[in-house]
């Protein structure tokens, strides 16, 4: 194999193993969600859903896999290749230390992970459902399920049967009904007390427990376990059937299997928050908007540990910046702008296939300013960068950072950044730049302005020095008003000018593909249209498109009697509708062309 195919081929299977790792990690969280549910932990299902973006309405897990069955199968198949059940949990001793008021340190006994921060920022809000006693106390139905579980988990008998699955249903009911302040109040501290005291053991994490099941990798895994693990991954949508009967044969001979399960039903808000499960639909998305299902798997970690307080708020405000939905913008759909597509390229989308050739002088370029006049196509290309690169995307406008967090800027900018970094590869897009980073030191300047952008200056010398896949991507209609140290850090300076003919040309024939008599060219369309921007022409061909329909609505709305012979269908657009609409949609971008011109012989910076 030549070295540029061995490249190649290391390059797709890093990106088929991120994409497998995202698979697993999503597929983890819909388990969770799933037995968070069945169990009535609604509250905590909710928060989760908000932590996360996911939702038990848009996925499921498939039928007949659930974590109880994917835990056993770990169990199963651990004790078929080590001789010994894996132990799953272990519990922490308390230490009490520190002066007169007496710190509760919680430690493992035998080496491993901290514990989580016991603080009530970690503690759900809404409280848990019954645990112990409380489930009689949670109503007739709840008590008659049985559902009193001991505190710390797992040592419940495996619910494998439809009984056991029916009275998780009821008792899903009767938890959420029981909801009481107070009761939750004394069930949280004991649950919290009790989840405290145990922890996995650091070789057992919910990933490793899925990889083993999902990818079928322990050696001596039965056939139900591979089996439930094609349905685990969502794969299975045409062996499913297969897959079902033969994970539930090992489950214990519970032919009802997901059946029992089919029209769960909780009661209350559960009703909606928890729809029953829909028919396995098999693995990733297929949708047009995102051929490869990358946004469909795109699980955002949680906010990491280091923020705490109102770091922790602003870090939470950024995260709703981040597109986790693909914006469908794709290179091919914009017209043009050849050389910053490139650069946008290189600097982002190659350095994660190829990490290999990006490094020492030739490390990523870590910043680029999009610079040019109004509506010429600088947010669709970090819209297309958004869709097409597969980095966490932050879409940053200046002006709400100034307006949402005026007071606050300068720590949000730091967040910003640490988030960028702890969600790595990332591309932080900032819009506007100009009125966040206009020149430093002007008159009535204000403190508080002058800090955040020491601050964003100082954040991007960091990117600068770190190994992080951290990119900036700016945009500006004015670059001759930003800071010099700012354009000294975004080390490239792209013109994005107004659409060239050729450019036009492409705009109009994608826009008014079939609507056209064919008189009307896209050529000549483009020959009237100089010195319109890419906007300017989306209104001229909205404009022109608009006059049939005019003449359509006219038609509809006579008074008197409707012709029946009348089509509703819309005449294609003649050379009359384009002339009328060239002469009501003037270019409205025209204004700094010279200034843009000087500005980019002097800084602009194209390889
Ligand atoms: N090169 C292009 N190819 C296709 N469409 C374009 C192009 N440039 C602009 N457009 C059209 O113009 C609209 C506005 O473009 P966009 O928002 O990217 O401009 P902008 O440069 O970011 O403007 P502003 O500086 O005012 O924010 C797009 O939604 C698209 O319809």
């Amino acid at each position: 194999m030549s070295e540029l195919a061995a490249l190649k081929a290391l390059s797709k299977a890093k990106d088929s193993e991120e994409k497998r790792l995202q698979e697993r990690r999503r597929n983890v969280l819909v388990l969770i969600m799933r037995h968070l549910v069945d169990h009535g932990y609604v509250e905590t299902y909710e928060r989760l859903c908000t932590e996360t973006n996911l939702s038990l309405q848009k996925i499921d897990a498939a039928d007949n896999v659930d974590l109880l069955r994917v835990l056993q199968e770990f169990e199963e198949s651990f004790e078929i290749k080590f001789g010994k059940r894996p132990k799953v949990v272990r519990r922490l001793v308390e230490e009490v230390s520190g002066g007169g008021g007496g710190v509760r340190v919680l430690r493992a006994n035998s080496g491993g992970r901290p514990p989580p921060a016991v603080s009530g920022a970690g503690v759900p809000p809404g409280g848990l459902p019954a645990v112990g006693g409380a489930a009689a106390g949670a109503g007739p139905s709840a008590a008659a399920a049985g559902v009193g579980r001991p505190a710390g988990g797992f040592e419940g008998p495996p619910m494998s049967s439809a009984v056991a699955a029916h009275q998780r249903r009821n008792a899903g009911a009767a938890l959420v009904a029981a909801s009481e302040a107070n009761r939750r109040a004394e069930l949280l501290e004991r649950r919290q007390h009790a989840m405290n005291s145990v922890q996995a053991p650091p070789e057992v994490g919910m990933q490793r427990i899925a990889g083993v099941v999902v990818d079928g990798r322990g050696p001596l895994m039965n056939a139900a376990g591979a089996a439930a693990a094609a349905a685990a991954a969502g794969a299975a949508a045409a062996g499913g059937g297969g897959a079902r009967s033969a994970a539930g044969a090992s489950a214990g001979g519970d032919g009802s299997g997901g059946g029992g399960l089919q029209g769960l039903h909780v009661a209350g808000q559960a009703a909606h928050l928890a729809p029953s499960r829909a028919p396995p639909t098999g693995g990733g998305s297929d949708s047009d908007s995102d051929p490869e299902g990358f946004f469909e798997r795109r699980v955002l970690k949680p906010l990491p540990a280091s923020l705490q307080g109102e770091l922790r708020d602003l870090g939470a405000a950024i995260s709703r910046d981040i597109f986790t939905a693909s914006p469908n913008v794709r290179w091919d759909d914009i017209a043009g702008l050849d050389q910053a597509k490139r650069l946008i390229k290189e600097a982002v989308a190659m350095p994660i296939k190829y990490p290999q050739l990006f490094t020492g002088l030739l490390t990523p370029w870590k910043g680029v300013l999009l610079h040019g006049p109004p509506g010429t196509g600088k947010t669709l290309l970090a819209k297309a960068v958004a869709t097409e690169c597969r980095t966490t995307f932050f879409n940053i406008s200046a002006s709400s950072i100034i307006s949402k967090w005026r007071g606050d800027s300068e720590k949000l900018v730091r967040v910003l950044f640490e988030l960028a970094r702890y969600h790595a590869p990332s591309t932080v897009f900032l819009d506007e730049i100009d009125a966040l980073m206009a020149a430093r030191g002007g008159e009535g300047e204000h403190e508080a302005s002058r800090r955040m952008k020491t601050e964003l200056l100082i954040q991007m010398d960091g990117l600068a020095k770190g190994n992080e896949l951290v990119f900036v991507l700016a945009a500006t209609n004015l670059p001759w008003e930003l800071d010099m140290a700012l354009l000294r850090r975004l080390e490239k300076r792209i013109l994005v000018p107004l659409p060239c003919t050729a450019a036009r040309t492409a705009m109009f024939t994608s826009l008014l593909a079939g609507r056209c008599a064919p008189e009307v060219g896209m050529a000549w369309l483009a020959e009237r249209t100089e010195g319109y921007s890419g906007s300017d022409v989306a209104v001229v061909a909205k404009e022109a498109a608009m006059r049939p329909l005019r003449r359509l609505m006219a038609q509809l709305e006579l008074d008197g009697p409707v012709d029946p012979n009348l089509k509703v269908e819309l005449e294609p657009v003649t050379a009359e509708d384009a002339r009328a609409a060239l002469e009501v949609t003037k270019p409205s971008a025209r204004l700094h062309e010279d200034k843009y011109k000087r500005f980019n012989d002097e800084y602009g910076q194209v390889a």
